[in-house]
């Protein structure tokens, strides 16, 4: 029996040729995680492979949401936090499917949290320079302005507010209103780092290098873009008005 305080969760639409090797990758770490896939209804059969593995292999620490059309990244996570919050898990991962993100790296997001007192600990791209391989030129920039931006108009001081490679405590989870969530996009991302740090929850960078997908294709638009140009400064302006929840514990 694998039991373990921590679980990565992984939305995936289209991921077949990622599964099963992303999946290895994390379960071949020192560190026991366990994994929950949210997976939305993907035509090219994701979520069989995931089963297949949970039958033949992992069947005490793999686990399966499936829902039943594409419904967007915000939407997945919120599916995924609240069915680990149902369950015992302390440490709550974000992760992309594709290697964009390192799953070597997952310890030293649990490190931040576990041992140096984070509350969220968001695996960053900014924090020296630009730590990105193999994103066209255009989208650099455009990731790096948006963390800029962001900045500016929130006030936050987190550097990589886009990024989804996070590690939550249960608390913050449990403290912030999901209900309340509106996007998502890159602006979930935004969202929820602009909430924990209203409410006053300790944010910690680690530092990671964020390497172009290989396999499959990307699931981002021009519209999720706009969503966050805009959602920014929406969530200013409601910051201003909005009673933020106290710390529960
Ligand atoms: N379940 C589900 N999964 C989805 C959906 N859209 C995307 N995914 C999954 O979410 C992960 C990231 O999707 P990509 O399409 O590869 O995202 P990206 O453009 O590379 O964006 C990444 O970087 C952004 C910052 O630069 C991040 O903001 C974003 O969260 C993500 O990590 C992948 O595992 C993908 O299969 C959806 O509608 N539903």
């Amino acid at each position: 029996m694998h039991t373990s305080d921590s679980i990565v969760i992984i939305p995936t639409y289209n991921e077949k040729e990622n599964m099963e090797k992303i999946v290895r990758a994390v379960f071949s770490l020192e560190k026991c995680f366990h994994i929950l896939v949210i997976d939305d209804g993907s035509p090219d059969g994701t979520a069989d492979i995931v089963k297949r593995l949970m039958r033949d292999e992992f069947a005490d620490r793999l686990f399966l949401v499936e829902r039943t059309g594409k419904l967007g990244l915000g939407t997945a996570y919120i599916a995924g936090f609240k069915w680990a919050l149902e369950r015992d898990y302390e440490y709550i991962f974000e992760m992309d499917a594709d290697f964009s993100h390192n799953p070597n790296d997952l310890p030293r997001l649990y490190a931040a949290c576990h041992d140096e007192g984070a509350d969220v600990s968001v695996g960053s791209r900014y924090i020296t320079g630009v730590n990105v391989v193999n994103w066209p030129m255009g989208r650099v920039l455009m990731s790096y302005f948006a963390s800029k931006y962001v900045r500016f108009v929130t006030g936050i001081s987190v550097n990589d507010t886009t990024a989804g490679f996070v590690c939550y405590r249960r608390r913050v989870l449990q403290t912030l209103e999901f209900d309340k969530i509106r996007f998502k996009g890159y602006a979930f991302q935004i969202e929820m780092k602009y909430t924990a740090y209203r409410i006053g929850f300790k944010i910690k960078e680690v530092s990671v290098v964020f390497v172009n997908r290989k396999e499959g294709t990307s699931k981002m638009s021009g519209g999720i873009f706009s969503e966050a140009l805009f959602g920014v400064m929406r969530l200013r302006l409601d910051g201003w008005f909005r009673k933020y929840p106290k710390i529960k514990n």
